[in-house]
């Protein structure tokens, strides 16, 4: 018989810049990891792709890879638990499998033209009051209508019924069930623009304005569920799949966010903060977004998020596109061999700007150069832009509620997290205290408790924020009318790039 000692939850963490496998301890402790890059496609400007295929056969690698690690260490596996990157859309054949077409990731700007008619003929408000979210090519709806309006014969497919849309959660959950289960989760459903977050149904209404056939959605499950078993010739064994959400709602979990107020922020390729609203589900008047945080037993918690496109995504782009870094973590000591940006402004506004501009076809710049300038200065500003960026969101989360309704603490994750230069910038910028946890990777292991509540190996979200320990805590250290100088600087900077 197993005892806790070695049951472990498998979390599938499938990102935008890699896919992982990560078997957890009850308490939290990573005992295996299988992690794989994974491509972007750039076909023409401004569109992002990525190949399905490589989004499930490196899922099926790294699961594989992890399960023999379990099964060297004698581990047995109480469940799996599934989270993602949010919006990316695939169509699949629901006979095949196959996609109809690569997947549209959450970046591309393809549609801005469609959402700005949408904007003009009056509907956003609507759209708005039903999903919480805003008109852009950011989300999945206008993603479905243009493979159904570009890849010949897919509308008519689609309302034949022949045709299956998901997020990937519900693209590898298809798979992993071959094809028993076509599900997604109420996080994922309500990033879509076609999801009601005030009746939690898909909305007709949207169905109609976005022209997409109904049969083609997925059942919405909240967030711990039964949601199908792994087939045994995939992973050698029929695992149960308790748990799935989006990646940064998963985080939400992970970091034991459960009480109104408190605030978690991811900074990986994107930068996602989510604020916990408890029950209130109000339509933000700063642009954020409303979305739900987490739904378990029947009980809704709502969020507040701000969303930036691009983090650590400059980095990459200035280790790949300028050549300027060798790997992500060396911009840490380049941007401390200098004492500051020398008034260098990186505004990473790659693929448009997000909250709380929401400015699709706004481009990148990097202002303030001068024959001082050096490549040091520009890596840093691209640093320093997540505390800018940041900053943005939490003055706006703070008008939205009284400031005195949010922890004051941020805690913090994500692959930028493990840059000390950036978590004290951050903390200076927002003149806040920012926590990061002794289990880094929160996204997989707020998938991994959910399995674990499905599993019985957790009885409440009680058992789960008992797992969050502080590892390091950064206080600011910055004088309040250097901080201020410098926002103003940023704000300056975006201005250049909104005009
Ligand atoms: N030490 C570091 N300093 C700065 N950026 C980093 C560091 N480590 C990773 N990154 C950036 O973080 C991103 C990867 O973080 P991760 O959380 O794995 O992303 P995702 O979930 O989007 O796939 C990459 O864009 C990378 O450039
Ligand atoms: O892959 P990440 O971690 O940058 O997250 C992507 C988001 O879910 C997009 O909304």
């Amino acid at each position: 018989m197993s005892s806790v000692k070695n049951l472990a939850l498998l979390a599938i963490d499938q990102g935008t810049t890699s896919t992982r496998a990560i078997l957890f301890s009850v308490q939290g402790e990573i005992l295996a990891v299988s992690q794989k890059e994974l491509k972007l496609l750039h076909p023409h400007k401004g569109w992002i792709e990525q190949h399905p295929g490589d989004l499930w056969e490196d899922t099926l690698w790294v699961c594989r890879n992890v399960i023999a690690d379990a099964q060297r260490s004698d581990i047995k596996i109480a469940g799996i638990g599934i989270t993602n990157q949010r919006e990316t859309t695939v169509i699949w054949d629901r006979e095949t499998g196959e996609p109809i077409y690569n997947a549209i990731v959450w970046q591309d700007r393809r549609t801005a033209d469609l959402c700005d008619t949408i904007k003009k003929s009056g509907h956003e408000q609507q759209i708005t009051k039903k999903t919480g979210l805003l008109v852009d090519p950011y989300f999945s709806a206008t993603k479905i209508a243009w493979i159904l309006d570009h890849i010949e014969g897919a509308r008519q497919r689609a309302e034949k019924g022949e045709l299956a849309f998901g997020t990937v959660d519900t693209f590898l959950l298809w798979k992993l069930t071959q094809g028993k289960a076509h599900t997604t989760d109420i996080t994922n459903a309500s990033r879509t623009l076609l999801f009601n977050i005030v009746t939690r149904q898909w909305d007709n209404d949207l169905l109609q304005l976005f022209n997409i056939p109904a049969g083609m959605l997925p059942n919405v499950s909240d967030n711990v569920a039964f949601f199908g078993e792994t087939k045994p010739e995939l992973l050698g064994a029929a695992y149960v799949i308790g748990g799935m959400a989006g990646d940064q709602h998963a985080a939400l979990v992970g970091q034991g966010c459960f009480e109104s107020g408190m605030i978690k922020a991811t900074y990986g390729t994107g930068c996602f903060a989510l604020m916990n609203t408890g029950h209130n589900c109000t339509i933000s008047s700063n642009k954020l977004l409303t979305t739900i945080g987490y739904r378990i037993g029947g009980d809704t918690c709502y969020a507040l998020e701000g969303s930036i496109f691009t983090a650590g995504a400059a980095v990459q782009w200035l280790r790949d596109n300028l050549g300027l870094l060798s790997d992500a973590a060396q911009s840490e000591a380049v941007a401390l061999s200098v004492t500051d940006s020398n008034e260098v402004y990186f505004v990473p506004a790659f693929t448009g700007l997000g909250a709380p501009y929401w400015k699709p076809n706004a481009r990148a710049a990097i202002t303030g150069i001068s024959r001082e300038s050096t490549s040091a200065h520009v890596v840093r500003a691209a640093l320093e832009a997540q505390g800018y960026q940041s900053r943005d969101l939490i003055e706006a989360m703070e008008s939205e509620l009284n400031s005195t309704d949010t922890s004051e603490a941020l805690r913090i994750d994500g692959g930028m997290a493990g840059n000390t230069f950036v978590c004290q910038f951050l903390a200076d910028m927002l003149g806040r205290t920012v926590e990061i946890p002794e289990v880094m990777e929160s996204t997989a292991w707020g998938a991994a408790a959910l399995a674990g509540l499905y599993s019985g190996l957790f009885n409440s979200l009680d058992n789960i924020s008992r797992t969050w320990v502080c590892a390091r805590r950064y206080t600011p250290q910055m004088a309040e009318d250097e901080r201020n100088k410098l926002y103003a600087g940023w704000k300056h900077a975006v201005q250049a790039v909104l005009n």
